[in-house]
């Protein structure tokens, strides 16, 4: 599906010539991204200073690279401005009307249902699903996210019909143990851990990252890990972050095993700085990890060019689903990351993302919805439509 809006996704530099840490291609290292709220003068600096610097010139870099207003705009704006792309895109007083004008553009898929589903005919729905914010409402305890009852039984029913998985930014084994269902497929880290359906033979150009296993009830699956060059590295750098962090209230850091989740949520907004000021003075010894900005948490990650769009393409091809013709993937998703994935979905012209948000966005989705409790209105129309047969 095609639709005429900018994409606010930040995408990653350019390939390094040569992996040192021997990443298989295409895999290859990536240039720190350089949007304004990434760790963008990181890697230059240490090409050109190695010495450490001082607290101070580190908070300015903070400043300086927008970390700052990155992690305050990772919550709902305040009245009045919503940017889209460059252009104002909308200015109300009215939450609700700046909320309306928004649908507009992002219409809901609850609403839109009858049109989606004229889009997809003839085709065969595959379901993509994020976890926390999607499945799960954002709650201030990220140990305490669990989905309800209502949402695993829809979710059950769904991957009856079609065939689904769930791609979050968390452990794999985490995210596993919050849905709890065996029936689907699951990708941890934002794509970089995936256990997968055995193919006969792996999808071409990652068979490098491709092992073998079984899962939890001994069945033959495959499991794709991309980083997993990066996993000593990341237990390093989280154990870093606990001991520096350890004097800040509120704060909390989640190993993620391919990434680390530096949560401020329930931290006083006077000390956001000092977290952004650790993580950044950390990432310098780090220049093979980069910071991505979630709702109120820093994401730490390899610079590798993998995430969750290329975890979609990569499910896609896995499940023998990457033909276009007769394949129709719907991604739900309400953070940043799942932009790579509304992204990979606009560019293969196939399918359609569905941003959850409660509050107006730019976006590369193509549809709307809510909050959690609209995702399951959604997924049991879903599961209605297909039992009634309309196809
Ligand atoms: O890709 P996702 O499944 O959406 O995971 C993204 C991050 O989600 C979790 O953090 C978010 O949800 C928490 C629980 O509601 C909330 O407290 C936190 O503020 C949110 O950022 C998870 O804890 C992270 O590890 C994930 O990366």
């Amino acid at each position: 599906m095609k639709q005429e809006h900018t994409s606010p996704v930040l995408t990653d530099s350019p390939p390094l010539a040569k992996s040192r840490l021997g990443i298989p291609s295409p895999l290859l290292l990536c240039s720190p991204p350089a949007p304004s709220y990434t760790s963008r003068s990181l890697s230059g600096r240490l090409l050109t200073s190695p010495q450490k610097k001082s607290m101070l010139s580190t908070l300015e870099d903070v400043r300086e690279n927008g970390w700052l207003d990155a992690m305050k705009a990772s919550s709902p704006p305040r009245k009045g401005a919503v940017r889209d792309g460059n252009s104002i895109f909308a200015m109300h007083e009215n939450a609700e009307a700046a909320y309306n004008s928004w649908k507009l553009k992002y219409p809901s898929a609850l609403s839109s249902f009858e049109q989606l589903v004229t889009f997809a005919k003839g085709k065969s729905f595959v379901l993509f699903l994020d976890y926390d914010g999607t499945l799960s409402p954002i709650v201030d305890d990220p140990d305490a996210a669990f989905m309800s009852d209502a949402m695993r039984a829809t979710v059950r029913e769904l991957v009856k019909l079609f065939p689904t998985a769930i791609i979050s930014g968390r452990s794999r084994h985490k995210v596993n143990e919050f849905v709890a269902l065996s029936e689907l497929y699951y990708a941890g880290s934002h794509g970089m851990d995936i256990m997968g359906p055995v193919r006969s033979s792996e999808p071409s150009n990652y068979s490098e990252s491709c092992v073998r296993s079984t899962d939890k009830e001994g069945k033959e699956v495959s499991l794709f890990q991309p980083a997993r060059e990066f996993i000593p590295m990341i237990e390093e750098v989280f154990k870093s972050l606990v001991e520096c962090t350890k004097e800040i209230n509120g704060v909390k850091v989640e190993n993620n095993k391919f990434c680390v989740s530096v949560h401020y949520r329930c931290v006083d907004e006077d000390s956001w700085d000092i977290i952004a000021n650790h993580v950044f003075n950390i990432l310098e010894g780090y220049p093979k990890l980069r910071v991505c900005h979630g709702r109120k948490v820093l994401e730490i990650r390899p610079i590798i060019k993998w995430d969750k769009g290329k975890a979609v393409e990569f499910l896609l091809e896995s499940l023998g689903l990457n033909d276009g013709l007769d394949v129709f993937p719907i991604y739900i998703g309400d953070d940043r990351t799942d932009e790579d994935a509304f992204k990979a979905l606009r560019e293969k012209g196939q399918g359609c993302g569905i941003l959850v948000s409660a509050y107006p966005r730019p976006s590369s989705a193509f549809y709307s919805l809510k909050d959690p409790s609209e995702v399951m209105a959604f997924l049991q129309s879903l599961v209605k439509w297909k039992m009634s047969g309309e196809l």
